[in-house]
């Protein structure tokens, strides 16, 4: 998929909203336990009742490695499932991979060709050669780990190296690399304060910005200090969206919830252009 392609669909919805697909078979409901596989049976229903509010949907892929290969096989249904269904909607695989180059190399294969993501997320701490592998893939995107939304992101990311904090070094180094086009960047919503500093270094990247409702992030705060003029973000609720409701009724109230934050979304950007 193309930015433009993004930007279009964010234009058209009316909504910047990424869903998070983090199954946890403790939280679906009980119903769907009799299911050949509960993981993909939840993640149908979701996207079924939600594509026309969000633009982006991102499992997480440690939900789907902590129940092993059939995890694994409800993950590769799920996006199968997206890009045949609604190729339109942006994929990310939450997966914070990054290794030495050649390694790196076979993880950008594994989501790029063979499950066939349209993003992934990456950490940076490996550096260059470790980010490289990923964004060699035309078309495809390198979402990478700038601060996230975490207490810990405290521990490294906003300490300062040679007088900067480390979180700007990894968006301004990273911004000089080959096909640096190609990359987006992980800014948690429950760290809104450092998004005007974020958009001097990076003023026209996509943020994926993870954070609002379970973990208390503001949609408004965020889009005050984080918008760019191509909307430019795309903000994850996962737990709020998809855990609504644990009776037959989890789809039509994960429906209604999207649709909460949806509206907020389009009242921002109505409130933007005029
Ligand atoms: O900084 C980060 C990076 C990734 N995440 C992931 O996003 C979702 C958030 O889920 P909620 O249920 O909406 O809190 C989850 O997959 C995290 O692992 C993040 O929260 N913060």
């Amino acid at each position: 998929m193309t930015q433009d392609q993004l930007i279009h669909q964010i234009k058209t919805k009316q909504s910047f909203l990424c869903i998070g697909l983090d199954v946890d078979l403790n939280k679906i409901p009980e119903v769907l336990l009799k299911e050949d596989d509960p993981i993909f049976a939840f993640n149908k229903a979701i996207i079924d009742a939600t594509h026309h509010l969000c633009v982006a949907y991102k499992p997480n892929t440690a939900f789907y490695e902590a129940y092993g290969l059939k995890g694994w096989k409800a993950l590769e249904k799920t996006i199968a499932y997206l890009n045949e269904k609604y190729p339109e909607i942006f994929t990310i695989a939450d997966a914070k991979r990054g290794d030495i180059g050649n390694t790196s190399a076979m993880y950008a294969k594994a989501f790029f060709e063979d499950l066939a993501f349209d993003s992934v997320t990456v950490a940076p701490y490996m550096g260059k050669d470790s980010v490289e592998p990923f964004l060699s893939f035309e078309n495809k995107y390198t979402i990478l780990l700038a601060l996230t939304s975490n207490v810990g992101a405290y521990d490294f990311q906003t300490k300062n190296v040679d007088d900067k904090a480390l979180y700007k070094h990894v968006l301004e180094t990273s911004k000089t690399w080959e096909n640096a086009e190609r990359l987006m960047y992980v800014v948690g919503a429950t760290k809104a304060e450092f998004l005007e500093d974020i958009r001097k270094i990076i003023p026209d990247s996509f943020l994926l910005v993870p954070g609002v409702g379970a973990q208390g992030g503001s949609l408004e705060e965020v889009c005050k200090y984080g918008m760019n003029k191509n909307i430019g973000l795309l903000i994850n609720s996962s737990r709020g969206i998809i855990y609504a409701s644990k009776e037959t009724d989890f789809a039509e109230a994960a429906d209604l919830k999207a649709k909460e934050l949806q509206s907020a979304m389009a009242a921002i950007l109505d409130r933007s252009e005029s």
